[in-house]
């Protein structure tokens, strides 16, 4: 049903080009001819972890369905157990100056154009989506999610404190309470936890049923004119967008500080290790 020639993703922009990185394709674009709705699959493997290169193909995918006056879009995974691991700690570690920085522009980049599209969002999360994972499933209209596993913002538990767009993100989503609970303790709720708090909207029993479940929220707008949804949806979104788009600069500095600090790189270098340890 979806296939997968419709949209082109670029997978090369200039920044990659500067970088001199691969052409390896970590974003898969599939389009339903009859529904116009798109299928945007991460495949970076082990565990979809946001690198330059992934957050640009992102990127570069969803502003081509929004000039392609796309449908709705669903985002997820390719692997069997994680959505997203969040951000690719290996970016932040060490750093390469010009490198970092430009990872988090395209980070800012990618979550305003998430955030503030005008076609339906849906994140299918079929697997863990801690941290930046979980920002990308908030930034969606709706969350479906399957059993067994994990989501949430656990920045606090890793020493780190998440952007203040990520905890509007989450303010936005749970409201103020379950949020100051959820990223004071740096929370990674469970499939059944999340649904009771609010952060997904419905539990699948497997991607293709969360894909459908997708499929039948998005349905619903057929019959919406798209403008004064778009515009709706922006009059809640519009002022968190504003908002980073005026302090990016600021953002940025705040985050190289923090990244520079050499507190956090023996933070980074023993939460590697602690990650590579659960395997031993
Ligand atoms: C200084 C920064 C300041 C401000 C920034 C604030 C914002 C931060 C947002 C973030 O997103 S920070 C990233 C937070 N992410 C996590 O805490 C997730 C860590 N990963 C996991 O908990 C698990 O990997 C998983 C539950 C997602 C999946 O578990 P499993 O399927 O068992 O896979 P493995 O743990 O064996 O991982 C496979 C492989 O991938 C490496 N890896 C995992 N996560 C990351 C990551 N986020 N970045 C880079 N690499 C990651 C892991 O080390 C393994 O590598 P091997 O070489 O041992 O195969």
């Amino acid at each position: 049903m979806y296939s997968r020639t419709m949209l082109k993703v670029r997978t090369l922009s200039n920044n990659l080009k500067m970088y001199g990185s691969t052409s390896s394709n970590f974003v898969n674009v599939s389009v339903n001819d009859k529904s116009g709705v798109a299928i945007v699959t991460m495949q970076r493997e082990p565990v979809n972890s946001l690198n330059l290169e992934l957050i640009t193909q992102l990127k570069t995918a969803l502003s081509d369905l929004e000039r392609n006056k796309c449908r709705g879009m669903i985002l997820t995974s390719a692997s069997k157990s994680v959505f997203s691991a969040g951000l690719d700690i290996m970016e932040m570690y060490k750093p390469n100056q010009e490198r970092v920085r430009n990872f988090w522009l395209s980070l800012q980049d990618l979550w305003m154009t998430l955030y503030g599209c005008s076609y339906p969002s849906v994140a299918a999360i079929n697997g863990h989506s801690p941290a930046g994972g979980c920002l990308l499933s908030m930034s969606c209209e709706y969350r479906i999610m399957l059993p067994n596993f994990t989501i949430g913002l656990n920045e606090t538990k890793l020493g780190i404190i998440a952007p203040s767009w990520f905890v509007a993100t989450m303010k936005n989503t749970i409201g103020f309470r379950k949020a100051e609970m959820a990223l004071t303790l740096g929370f990674l709720f469970t499939t059944e936890e999340a649904l009771k708090v609010g952060l997904i909207d419905e539990v699948a029993s497997s991607k293709e049923d969360a894909i459908a479940k997708a499929d039948k929220f998005i349905g619903q707008f057929a019959k919406i004119p798209p403008q004064p949804r778009t515009i709706s949806k922006l009059m809640l979104r519009s002022k968190d967008i504003e908002t980073l788009r005026k302090t990016k600069e600021q953002d940025l500095q705040a985050f190289l500080q923090v990244v520079n600090d050499p507190k956090t790189q023996k933070g980074l270098e023993l939460y590697l290790e602690s990650l590579k340890q659960r395997k031993a």
